[in-house]
């Protein structure tokens, strides 16, 4: 038993990958893919960045320290990029999705996975990602699939071991992906349950924000753990009401995510949260960023409006939303939070 996904051979090999973005986590997908033995292409928005991982195998702006593979390439022509690819990798952040998809659609080959590795829900029309990428890709919700969980990029760049959900509609599409991204330090499961997949990604930044707050504000482990439960309590109801599988909140997605993100000094989320919390302001933290994404800072806005429109109470995702674009000052939002009406643990 080597572990090896079975192919059922009805989903097309996945032999060749285009990977669309590379910053941090695409640029670690394209290397994960390359180990696994996929010919990679990534495509870079910026030539020096296409030039430098070619001719150096390294993207030091995202990965300082990293050697990528011989089998990774790279082009700042996305044209070139997707040509003959079995699956498209998109790892741009959730807000210039759509319109960097725009870009690409005329370019996409007939029968490729669309694969989304972006966490968020789009401002404006409430779509997931999945959603967006059907949409703009004019493509059925079965070619598209998602990758989420407790997926720092510089560790899985470091070969640290993780593991990882894909989620498609179309099983054996999945399957066909956990079979190209499957290496010794990258386990890939699969589900169906697209929704809760995304929903949990999304979901867990914004708590991954609070979480940050927090220890900005020099709290201690007895608050992240009540963030992070009562986060996951919160992501649950939404996803539930959505269609999502409660279960998948209990999975590698929902709670691994969760855990990952808001424990770690490597989470852009976290750290920006930290930022506020330590008294900086939205600028500042932007600033520090160095134009990395942290997304739970839009995505709360479209996140809380979801629960508003399903009926969903979501107190830490609102007391986000509150600091980040409301100007009040994380301990107002902790007074809030503290000071509402006392109920049940579960209703
Ligand atoms: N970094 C991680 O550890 C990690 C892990 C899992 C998921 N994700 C998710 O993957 C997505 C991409 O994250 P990342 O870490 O690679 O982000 P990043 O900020 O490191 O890189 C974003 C990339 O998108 C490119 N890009 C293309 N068009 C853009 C535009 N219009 N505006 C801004 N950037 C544009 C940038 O040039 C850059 O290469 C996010 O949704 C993130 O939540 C990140
Ligand atoms: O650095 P963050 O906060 O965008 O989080 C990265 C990943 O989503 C962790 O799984």
């Amino acid at each position: 038993m080597t572990g090896e996904p079975v192919l059922a051979g009805v989903a097309e090999e996945v032999r060749r990958v285009a990977v669309l973005g590379a910053g941090s986590w695409g640029t670690a997908f394209a290397k994960v893919l390359a180990d696994a033995g996929r010919d990679v292409v990534l495509w870079a928005r910026r030539a020096e960045v296409a030039d430098t991982v070619r001719q150096r195998h390294a993207n030091p702006d995202y990965l300082p320290g990293v050697r990528l593979p011989e089998n990774l390439t790279a082009t700042a022509d996305a044209a070139v990029a997707v040509r003959g690819a079995q699956a498209v990798v998109l790892a741009v952040p959730s807000q210039t999705l759509r319109d960097n998809l725009a870009a690409w659609r005329n370019l996409l080959p007939a029968s490729a996975t669309l694969v989304s590795l972006a966490k968020g829900v789009e401002l404006g029309t409430l779509k997931r990602m999945s959603e967006v990428v059907s949409e703009v890709a004019e493509v059925d919700q079965n070619r598209v699939a998602v990758v989420s969980g407790p997926n720092l990029a510089k560790e899985i760049a470091r070969e640290q071991p993780t593991a990882t959900v894909i989620a498609c509609a179309d099983h054996e599409r999945a399957v066909a992906l956990q079979h190209a991204c499957s290496t010794g330090y990258f386990r890939p499961y699969t589900n169906t349950d697209v929704v809760g997949c995304e929903l949990g990604g999304a979901c867990k930044n914004v708590i991954a924000l609070a979480c940050g707050m927090a220890a900005g504000l020099g709290f201690g482990d007895n608050t992240m753990a009540t963030l992070i439960t009562r986060g996951l309590a919160e992501m649950a109801r939404l996803g539930t009401a959505l269609g999502a599988d409660p279960m998948t909140f209990a999975g590698l997605a929902g709670m691994g995510d969760l855990v990952a993100t808001c424990a770690s000094p490597l989470s852009r989320n976290r750290s920006f949260g930290e930022r506020l919390g330590r008294g900086e302001s939205m600028h500042q933290a932007q600033q520090a960023a160095h134009g990395q994404v942290a997304e739970g800072v839009k995505s709360c806005t479209s996140i809380r409006e979801l629960g508003r429109r399903h009926g969903v109470d979501m107190p830490i995702t609102d007391g986000v939303h509150q600091v980040c674009h409301e100007g009040l000052s994380p301990q107002d939002v902790t007074a809030r939070l503290l000071g509402r009406k006392p109920k049940a643990e579960w209703s």
